[in-house]
């Protein structure tokens, strides 16, 4: 018997990522071959937007998914997110060049708190949320502290796009195959205090930091160029990643839905104290999932230099959470 429908909402549904998103969600790469989905798209109320949103729905139409069992375009998020399984919030004014993300926070923080309280409403008990939307993991907090009727678990914020480009940056420099890396992590903020770790890695049950046994590298090349990919494509592209970041998030929603198969990946998820970030900080941590839900990795050692870049990407949250405090 063919399964039920569930319901996914994307927000900034005609924005860049949502473009190199929604076709593939109702392709089946996001929640399998075999699960129907019926799309709650959500665009401000703005005719331009609308009617972006038009043309995008008219594609969709045109590619005859055979597992999208429905369209539907929304303003409202009262609307846009009822009895939804799977939220998506990807709309948010994005990053322009020389622009802050402390300009971001404030100019964002107003949609999360609106899109978290119509979560709280409306949506399924169980919905899954991942916040895109920069800054992601304050985003996330914010939307998640407006929705106290719903498990706080069920908000997580991206750090997935970290996590694949820290593992191909790693490959390039190693020399082996993208897909192979095991155990590789990125903790803290989605920005370029983030901390991409690869101490515990392997390939083939080689260690990753034997074979490449070169901290000056880790230090002032790697950390970097992860950290600042975001502002390189900017600069390059002159708007900021968007198929990237659209196929981060079918990674995260899949292995969260589907599961990991006892991998670890990278999630931005509400701390509950481990490793000493303090409970709800949304802080991108090593998981594993199963049956539809996440467990942070623990008991992993933390030496005097990782410390200090978790504490430096700690201290990044922590002040952008004192800056929204007044808001929630
Ligand atoms: N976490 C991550 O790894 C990454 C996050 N991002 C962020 O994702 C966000 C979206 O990026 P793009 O798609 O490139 O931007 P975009 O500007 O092309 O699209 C955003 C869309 O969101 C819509 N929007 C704005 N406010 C909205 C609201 N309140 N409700 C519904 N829709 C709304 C806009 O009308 C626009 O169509 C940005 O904040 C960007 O910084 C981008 C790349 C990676
Ligand atoms: O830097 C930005 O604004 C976009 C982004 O989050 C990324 O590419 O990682």
């Amino acid at each position: 018997m063919s399964k039920a429908p569930v319901r996914v909402a994307v927000t900034g549904a005609a924005g860049q990522i949502g473009y190199a998103l929604l076709f593939r969600i109702a392709s089946g790469e996001m929640l399998g071959k075999d699960q129907p989905v019926i799309l709650q798209l959500l665009e401000i109320p703005d005719e331009k937007a609308q009617n972006a949103l038009k043309g995008v729905i008219m594609e969709l139409e045109d590619c005859a998914f055979p597992l999208l069992a429905g369209i539907e375009a929304h303003s409202d998020p009262m609307q846009a997110f009822k009895d939804t399984d799977y939220a998506l919030l990807v709309g948010a004014r994005p990053r322009g060049p020389g622009m802050e993300r402390a300009d971001l926070l404030a100019a964002n923080a107003q949609i999360f708190t609106a899109q978290g309280k119509a979560l709280n409403a409306v949506a399924s008990r169980d919905v899954k949320v991942l916040v895109v939307g920069n800054p992601a993991n304050t985003n996330a907090y914010i939307a998640m502290k407006s929705a106290p009727d719903l498990p706080a678990k069920n908000f997580t914020a991206m750090l997935r796009l970290d996590h694949n480009r820290a593992a191909s940056q790693l490959a390039a420099k190693a020399g082996f195959k993208v897909g192979d890396i095991r155990k590789l992590t990125v903790w803290g903020n989605h920005s370029p205090t983030m901390y991409a770790d690869y101490r515990f890695a392997t390939v083939d049950g080689k260690s990753v930091k034997d074979m490449i046994n070169d901290q000056e590298w880790n230090a002032n090349t790697f950390l970097p160029t992860v950290g600042k990919r975001g502002a390189a494509i900017i600069n390059a592209r002159g708007l900021s990643s968007a198929a990237s970041a659209a196929n981060a998030a079918i990674d995260h929603m899949r292995d969260w839905a589907l599961g990991s198969n006892g991998e670890w990946v990278t999630m931005g998820v509400p701390s509950n104290g481990e490793y000493g970030i303090p409970a709800g900080v949304v802080f991108g941590f090593p998981v594993t999932t199963q049956n539809g839900e996440y467990k942070i990795v623990e008991g992993l050692e933390i030496d005097a230099f990782s410390q200090e870049a978790i504490n430096k990407t700690l201290a990044e949250l922590q002040g952008e959470q004192d800056g929204v405090k007044h808001l929630l």
